[in-house]
């Protein structure tokens, strides 16, 4: 069953097309990597499918509705979530305070009020949770900015599960992590999945995303250029050829 559908979808900036009527659709339950060389138009595609961009041609089908033209919070409260390429925690904020904050407008009237009212129980002990399922219990007292890179991650993933995302969408989660926090980052991801997450990603790391998805999309120069499992997309020689051409295999 599809849950997301990318139809047509066509950008423009200026005179650059950034993504040529790109199609595809993600199922419900799967882990689907988006992937292509720099400049590709993934996180165009991204920005699209959350609100930051209105595309010049297409639809975002989703809940049997077109999306396009939704505001980015709206869409976020329909239930699709997402993290940033360049983590944006609250580096200021405990790590209890940061998934407190995305509850967001659920919660709170406006994110003055985060800090001034007091917060419910309810949702200190639900926070408490989510940070437990990311394996982050032990730190919900530390300052976001002194979690290591691998941590700031997971609790940017667990601050977006708080508005109970249908859809996650992580804009290159392994990003600057090494080996073990590649590996845990991977482990986690397949592990809220497993608990009925659909999640959508988009990665440089070839190994990180052939160990971790379902299915792949390559983009290259805004067009799709290959779809399938990772062991075929990997093989496929439309894909082995843009990465050449971009000299930036993965
Ligand atoms: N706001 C913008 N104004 C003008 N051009 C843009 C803008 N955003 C993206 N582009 C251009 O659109 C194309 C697609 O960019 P995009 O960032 O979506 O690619 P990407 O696949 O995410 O690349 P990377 O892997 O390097 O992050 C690029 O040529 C980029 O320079």
């Amino acid at each position: 069953m599809k849950v997301l559908e990318i139809k047509n979808i066509v950008k423009r900036f200026g005179g650059l097309v950034a993504l040529n009527a790109v199609s595809f659709s993600i199922k419900k339950g799967e882990i689907h990597a988006l992937i292509g060389p720099n400049g590709a138009g993934k996180t165009t595609l991204f920005n699209i499918i959350n609100g930051f961009l209105k595309p010049d041609n297409g639809e975002i089908i989703y809940k049997g509705r077109n999306i396009v033209g939704f505001r980015p919070n709206r869409i976020a409260k329909l239930g699709i979530g997402r993290t940033f390429q360049i983590v944006r925690v609250f580096g200021h904020l405990t790590a209890l305070e940061n998934v407190l904050a995305g509850f967001g407008i659920n919660v709170y009237d406006n994110f003055r009020a985060f800090f001034e009212k007091p917060v419910n129980e309810n949702y200190i002990k639900k926070a408490r949770e989510l940070l437990d399922m990311c394996d982050l219990s032990e730190y919900y007292k530390v300052k976001a900015s002194l979690l290591p890179l691998g941590l700031q991650r997971k609790l940017e993933i667990a601050r977006a599960l708080a508005l109970n995302p249908e859809i996650l969408l992580l804009d290159e989660p392994a990003s600057g992590l090494n080996d073990l926090e590649t590996e845990e980052l991977s482990n986690m991801i397949k592990m809220l999945n497993k608990k009925g997450i659909t999640i959508l990603f988009v990665e440089h790391n070839t190994h990180f995303t052939v160990k971790t998805a379902h299915w792949i999309t390559v983009l290259d120069y805004g067009v799709k250029i290959a779809e399938g499992i990772p062991e075929e997309v990997v093989k496929d020689e439309r894909v082995i050829e843009a990465y050449l051409g971009s000299g930036s295999i993965g």
